[in-house]
């Protein structure tokens, strides 16, 4: 799909906001010229107003200008954006994507114009490399705004496009999951600390073993235990050392996270 006659616009360019324009530039599906980033802040973008972006505190202004608006605010504070934005809506011209946890499509359309098209897409903070693995949910299938925006987010890594019911769940495995696997990886490289590397050493060992670990999956498709049976040697330490990461709990750890992670995704709006 061809999106150089068209503009974005990200509402809100914090965190997750600003890893979308890296990543978006990054895939060169948009120019920084092309992309408009508003924050209440703009003095904390100023090495995006370097790098050419439309850098501005005026969202109706950045509405104006754009056709792709990507809502990019914490959930208490989305209200109050798209009632300010409201008039400067058009359904002819905007799509509404909005990365926003646990505000559903009906709720955000009690607050803008008839006709509007909403989209909701769930990434994570890798986008910014192009790596992300983005949940994506509309309330129809059949007026264009899913392959829009699937294309839109499959230039900046995975994309899967699930069900509204499935949205916060897709919060938890996919946008918490980032901070879950990395503090994986820190607790790795603790464990190397105590058994001899210097901290730099340890953590880059740990990060190159977790790539290699998640890329195995991704090339050869196979179960993570399948790949973990090639591992553990029968009597050998790599059963050791996963045995007595289980009786410490550490899978029962990570699903009761994630189910947790759930449960407060559906109610953050
Ligand atoms: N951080 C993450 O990894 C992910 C976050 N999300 C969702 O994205 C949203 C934003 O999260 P973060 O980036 O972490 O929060 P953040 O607090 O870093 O970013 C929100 C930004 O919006 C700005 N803002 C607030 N009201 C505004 C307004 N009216 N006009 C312009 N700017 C305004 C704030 O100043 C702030 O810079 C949340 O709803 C979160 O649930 C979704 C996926 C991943
Ligand atoms: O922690 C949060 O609430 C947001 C949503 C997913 C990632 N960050």
């Amino acid at each position: 799909m061809d999106f150089s006659d068209k503009k974005t616009a990200i509402l809100g360019a914090g965190n997750i906001g600003c890893s979308i324009a890296n990543g978006l530039t990054a895939s060169d599906i948009f120019k920084p010229s092309q992309q408009t980033l508003t924050r209440r802040r703009t003095d904390k973008l100023s090495e995006y107003t370097e790098k050419g972006y439309n850098v501005t505190s005026d969202n109706i202004e950045a509405v104006k200008n754009s056709d792709i608006l990507i809502a990019c605010v914490e959930p208490h504070q989305l209200d109050g954006l798209l009632k300010e934005i409201s008039s400067a809506l058009n359904p002819e011209k905007h799509l509404l994507i909005s990365v926003v946890s646990g505000a559903k499509i009906s709720d955000i359309k009690k607050n803008i114009p008839d006709g509007v098209a909403v989209v909701r897409a769930m990434p994570n903070t890798a986008i910014a490399i192009r790596e992300s693995m983005t949940c994506i949910c509309s309330e129809t299938l059949d007026n264009g705004t899913i392959e829009t925006t699937k294309a839109i987010f499959d230039t900046v890594g995975e994309t899967l496009v699930i069900q509204e019911e499935q949205m916060s769940s897709a919060t938890a495995l996919v946008a918490c999951g980032i901070a879950f696997f990395l503090r994986a990886i820190r607790a790795a490289s603790q464990g190397g600390i105590e058994i001899g590397f210097s901290s730099q050493e340890s953590l880059a060992m740990a990060t190159q073993t977790a790539k290699g670990a998640a890329s195995l999956l991704g090339s050869m498709k196979n179960h993570p235990e399948y790949e973990i049976d090639r591992v553990t040697t029968p009597k050998g330490c790599t059963i050791s050392g996963l045995n007595q990461m289980e009786h410490g709990g550490f899978s029962s750890a990570m699903i009761k996270g994630i189910l947790t992670s759930a449960e407060k995704a559906e109610k953050l709006y």
